[in-house]
C-alpha cells in the first residue's frame, strides 16, 4: 500500500506524518511524472485553493490527475483539497477538477475569525477533533453523495465514490481515525 500526497503548496508533511503513524508508505507528488508511480490512493491537502489549481495547469499535470480519479484511484481532499475536487464553487464560475458532485462554499467563516477547533461525530467514526483554518463548507450534494459529518448545521466532511472530503485538517489534530477511515474504507493493497 503506497499513498502519493500532492505536495506543490500546503499542508503535505502533515499528512505525510498522519500516514507514517498508521505505518502507510506514502510519497509526494509535485510532478507530472510522480503521477504515474504506482499509488493505491491519493491526498490532496489543506493551502490555498487557487494557487494549487493554478500549478496544476503549469506543471501540466491537471488533466493526467483529473484522469486517475475519475478513472477511480482513491483520493482524499482535505480544506483546499475539497475545493479542489468540488463541481461547483459558489460564487465562481469555474470549478478546478469538478470531480466531486458538491458546492463549496470558500472561506466560509469570514477571513478573520476563520479559524477554530471543535470536537465533532463523523459517521462511521464517532467524534473526533476538528481544526478548521479559513475553511470552505458544503453548501449543497448531489443525488450520490454521502454526508459524513455536520457542525453547527454546515456540511464538513462527505465521501462519493472514490472520493472523501473534509472542509477541517485531520492531519493536524491528535486523531489518525480519518487517515484510517480512508485506507481502510478507500483503498485497496
Ligand atoms: N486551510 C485551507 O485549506 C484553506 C482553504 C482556502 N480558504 C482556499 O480557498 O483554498
Amino acid at each position: 500500500m503506497k499513498i502519493g500526497v500532492l505536495a506543490l503548496q500546503g499542508a503535505f508533511l502533515e499528512h505525510k506524518q498522519k500516514l507514517s503513524e498508521i505505518n502507510i508508505e506514502s510519497f509526494e507528488i509535485r510532478n507530472k511524472k510522480d503521477l504515474q508511480q504506482d499509488m493505491q490512493g491519493i491526498i490532496l491537502p489543506g493551502g490555498e485553493s487557487t494557487a494549487i489549481g493554478k500549478l496544476l495547469k503549469d506543471l501540466n499535470m491537471f488533466d493526467s490527475l483529473k484522469g486517475l480519479i475519475s478513472d477511480g484511484l482513491p483520493a482524499f481532499g482535505t480544506c483546499a483539497g475539497l475545493i479542489l475536487l468540488a463541481k461547483k464553487i459558489e460564487g465562481c464560475e469555474n470549478s478546478h477538477l469538478g470531480l466531486m458532485d458538491i458546492t463549496a462554499k470558500r472561506n466560509a467563516y469570514g477571513r478573520q475569525l476563520g479559524s477554530f477547533y471543535t470536537e465533532s461525530e463523523f459517521e462511521g467514526i464517532g467524534k473526533i477533533p476538528m481544526t478548521f483554518i479559513r475553511a470552505p463548507y458544503i453548501s449543497k450534494v448531489g443525488p450520490k453523495t454521502n454526508i459524513l459529518s455536520v457542525v453547527n448545521n454546515k456540511i464538513v466532511a462527505a465521501k462519493e465514490d472514490n472520493m472523501l472530503v473534509t472542509s477541517f485538517h485531520p492531519e493536524i489534530t491528535s486523531s489518525n481515525s480519518v487517515h484510517n477511515y480512508f485506507i481502510q474504507n478507500f483503498c485497496k493493497s
